[in-house]
């Protein structure tokens, strides 16, 4: 069956991607494509490659085969910097806030692509993509005292409206490691939406979660989704988040995709069942 979004290109192309460490195959033959504005949940058991997958997508390890390609372009042998700033952003699994900024400083020192990357600007003009930045106007600018003052204004003022849309304004001046945990997850959320991604990767965010905050955090994920135009993919083993808020869900075991379905596809697959989910979700609400 054809579905919408596969009537439309991807934004991103997992193409045969093979990532080994010495003799160990962390990532085996992945091969999958997300469509723009969908929220892909990534599963399986510990060590099944799925950070690595993310590793592999933001450029922190060049596979050992394979290709990425995101919005038309190769991005496999690019830099972390430089894929962050063609539209790629992620959280990690473990909270790396500046605990000791204020909310303010951590959006705003995500912002620092903006100043300089007109190597990246290059590629996408290759691409025929629009430059995220005016190139040398904008170098001028920056170096003059004027200038300086100017954008830092600009990115003040961005700053503020993308906490206020994600609803830590009142908090902007607050020392990060003040923040309860769920809005501190939230605040690492927003540092990565600071980038101005189009893709959103994002590792266990309800990890160390209460029920609580992770309700919360499913309605937020899918507020921002809408929000700012997003394509989502989301590890989490939390099965109450993924199974809520995820369309389509890609299984790992043992560094390969073993399934791939909606949630109620997932939660009837006897190969998933038995790797990772248990008899207990075939028939949960
Ligand atoms: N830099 C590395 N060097 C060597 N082995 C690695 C490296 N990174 C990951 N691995 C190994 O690759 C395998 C996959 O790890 P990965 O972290 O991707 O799994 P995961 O599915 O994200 O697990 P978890 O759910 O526990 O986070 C594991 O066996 C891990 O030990």
């Amino acid at each position: 069956m054809t579905t919408v979004s596969e009537k439309k290109l991807p934004i991103l192309n997992i193409d045969h991607v093979t990532m080994a460490f010495g003799g160990l195959i962390a990532v085996n033959d992945f091969d999958n494509r997300l469509f723009p504005g969908e929220l892909v949940g990534l599963i399986g058991p510990n060590g099944a490659g799925k950070t690595t997958v993310f590793n592999v997508i933001t450029g922190i390890y060049y596979p050992t085969k394979g290709r990425i390609i995101f919005d038309g372009i190769d991005i496999t042998l690019l830099k972390p910097y430089q894929i962050t700033h063609i539209g790629i952003a992620r959280t990690f699994q473990n909270i790396r806030l500046f605990s000791d900024l204020s909310v303010l400083d951590n959006v705003l020192i995500a912002q620092h692509h903006t100043l300089d990357n007109y190597d990246v600007d290059k590629v996408l003009k290759k691409h025929n993509k629009k430059p995220r930045i005016k190139g040398r106007l904008w170098f001028w600018r920056s170096v003059t005292k004027v200038g300086y003052f100017k954008k830092e204004n600009e990115m003040r003022e961005r700053a503020y409206s993308l906490l206020e849309k994600v609803g830590l304004i009142d908090l902007a001046e607050e020392k990060a490691s003040a923040l309860p945990y769920g809005q501190q997850r939230r605040l690492e959320i927003a540092r990565a939406l600071a980038t101005e991604p189009k893709l959103l990767l994002l590792d266990e965010p309800a990890a160390g979660m209460n029920p609580k905050e992770s309700e919360e955090l499913m309605e937020f994920i899918r507020y921002i989704r809408d929000k700012f135009n997003l394509t989502i993919l989301l590890i989490e083993h939390d099965m109450k988040v993924v199974m809520g808020i995820c369309e389509r869900i890609i299984v790992m075991d043992y560094g390969k995709i073993i399934a791939e379905g909606n949630p109620m596809e997932i939660r009837h697959n006897k190969k998933v069942i038995e790797a990772y989910l248990g008899k207990e979700w075939e028939y949960a609400e």
